[in-house]
């Protein structure tokens, strides 16, 4: 297999560049956003993250204790995010973890490269760059420093830092005093939702089981900051995210359709809701879209610590407390390592499906379909615990063959909407316009209902879809939301945008493009397109790769598929 070195963002940065590669530049309608972050910073109009003093959560006054709960309660509700201060990690601690982090990275990169992780063989600890990490192929302009932290007997601490020798005493006692946080913190918002204070720390994996992950994002200065990311926008996986930051702006958060920057607090810890947090709250509690952003004049180090579940041991669902009538599960039951691979899935089809993150960077269609697998590769190679995916080995093309049945079932499914949804009370409720337009879909283009499958096996399958499914759809929006109103397709896609406007709140800045305007339709015509010549050559076995038993062949032949029928949609009888 061939690896590809991955290029340190710092040597980049010094290298004396004027601009930087176009590997690391925005997409274009994100770049609207992206501002000069000191300016931004200053601005003092409109909502402001929240700052949470948690002096008085140890008072002997029980009012004063239900006031600052309350704070944290509500910030955790309206924004999951906030600045704590007196939050009890000590002032010489927080100094010591920052002065140990920047001597690493004031090191020389050949010394840091000693720590290079290997994403290829699933090592995700130690010194990385990130690799492309979506379909365009893009980067983000930060080095990094990623090892678990806490607990210390399931530390490997031979891949930390050995210089600054004081990086070890330090990590070790930050950690310690951020997961006494992290219970203290846990204990407010199982309060909040009416549970025990020690229900949700308890759900995702008590003293034993809940691990620390340490991250120091180190952001080069940057040639052109207006054009590149730090870190792109995302919501963290974990329970909860503490970033202890240095005095230097970048972070923002995507509140209520716009983009607000942090501001520099003294001495806080800014705490992040994450995925976990959500789910098992049934949403009440925010996992916000955040993002850090450059500067040309100053480096950026933040130190993230994010507190994870285990992987495989807890399923993580909306707790029964926080379930009713009115308020539905809105996440279905999964691992950790389930729905980091859902939402790796999601964000992979979401990009196909969007031409302005896809189609419109390069003028041929056929490059970025290319270029799409190679990323994707890439992606396997270095994200999200994918790295065990190597296509070159036997496994990964059991794992293709998978996703390849899963695409199959799927279309087999929303093809036959008898055989669907009507077997499932609950889940069809949800989905029924969903399969209303599917099945529209369906008769005006093609027989997919032949390929069936009868086995139980299939059944596992379907659930697996269904999740999927569910969890692309509720990135999009809730799935009350989701047209069940409607018999006709026409209005059923209404329904869809109605979500597309939930998903430009909540999830992307999507926000320009208007709903109202006629560009927004054309748009989403184009992608209306795509998916469905996406999801007919998927589900088209004789053309989807039975005859190829290399699954880089299958893709490439896919995507030829694709190309003629851009170019020729009637060869394939369609329309
Ligand atoms: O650098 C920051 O402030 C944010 C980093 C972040 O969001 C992350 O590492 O997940
Ligand atoms: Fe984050």
């Amino acid at each position: 297999m061939t690896t590809v070195a991955a290029p340190r963002v710092q040597s980049l940065a010094t290298s004396g560049i004027e601009s930087i590669p176009k590997e690391y530049v925005r997409p274009k309608e994100e770049l609207t956003g992206i501002g000069n972050i000191f300016e931004e910073e200053k601005n003092e109009e409109g909502p402001q993250v929240p700052t949470i003093d948690l002096k008085d959560i140890d008072s002997e006054v029980e009012e004063v204790r239900e006031r600052c709960r309350e704070a944290l309660k509500k910030a955790a509700v309206d924004w999951g995010v906030m600045h704590l201060v007196n939050h009890g990690i000590a002032e010489d601690v927080r100094e010591r973890v920052k002065v140990a982090g920047e001597g690493f990275f004031e090191q020389p990169v050949e010394e840091k490269e000693k720590y290079a992780n290997d994403p290829d063989d699933g090592n995700l600890q130690g010194y990385g760059s990130k690799l492309a990490n979506n379909a365009c192929g893009q980067l983000e302009w930060e080095d990094y420093f990623f090892h678990l932290a806490y607990p210390e007997d399931k530390c490997d601490m031979s891949i930390w830092p050995k210089t600054p020798t004081d990086y070890i005493p330090a990590t070790v006692e930050y950690a310690k005093q951020l997961r006494a946080l992290t219970t203290k913190t846990l204990s407010i918002l199982s309060l909040g939702l009416g549970l025990e204070e020690n229900r949700l720390e308890k759900e995702v994996g008590g003293k034993e089981e809940l691990l620390l992950q340490m991250k120091i994002n180190y952001y080069p200065k940057c040639p052109q900051p207006e054009l590149a990311l730090g870190v792109e926008a995302h919501t963290d996986l974990s329970a909860v995210s503490f970033i202890l930051p240095s005095m230097v702006p970048g972070l923002q958060l995507f509140y209520e359709g716009k983009w607000i920057t942090a501001k520099c607090v003294p001495n806080s810890i800014i705490m992040l809701i994450g995925d976990t947090v959500e789910i098992l709250s049934n949403g009440k509690y925010k996992s916000i879209l955040h993002r850090g952003l450059v500067n040309k004049e100053k480096v950026r180090i933040s130190w993230a610590v994010f507190c994870e579940p285990p992987k495989e041991k807890i399923i993580l669902k909306p707790l029964p407390e926080t379930v009713s009538e009115a308020e539905p599960p809105l996440f279905p039951p999964r691992t950790f390592a389930q729905h980091i691979q859902h939402k790796f899935w999601r964000e992979f089809l979401w990009t196909v499906g969007s031409p302005e993150k896809f189609g419109e960077k390069s003028e041929k269609f056929g490059e970025n379909f290319s270029g799409q697998w190679e990323v994707q590769r890439n992606l396997e190679r270095s994200q999200r615990n994918l790295a065990r995916i190597s296509l070159d080995s036997g496994k990964s093309r059991e794992i293709w063959r998978e996703v390849r049945e899963i695409w199959r079932e799927f279309l087999w499914t929303v093809g036959s909407p008898e055989k669907f949804g009507e077997k499932s009370e609950k889940f069809g409720e949800n989905f029924s316009g969903q399969w209303e337009v599917q099945r529209n879909l369906e008769r005006s283009q093609r027989n997919l209902a032949r390929i069936s499958l009868d086995s139980g096996k299939s059944r596992e399958i379907w659930r697996e879809v269904r999740e999927i499914w569910r969890e692309f759809l509720w990135t999009v929006g809730s799935p009350e939301k989701f047209g069940e109103k409607s018999e006709k397709f026409g209005e059923n896609f209404s329904g869809q945008w109605e979500v597309q406007r939930n998903l430009e709140r909540s999830q992307r800045n999507l926000a320009r493009i208007s709903l109202d305007s006629g560009k927004s339709r054309e748009i989403w015509r184009e992608v209306r397109e795509i998916w469905r010549e996406f999801l007919w050559t998927v589900g088209s076995p004789e053309k989807f790769g039975e005859k190829s038993e290399k699954f880089g062949e299958n893709f490439s032949g896919q995507w030829e598929v694709q190309i003629n029928l851009k170019r020729s949609p009637e060869k394939f009888g369609i329309r």
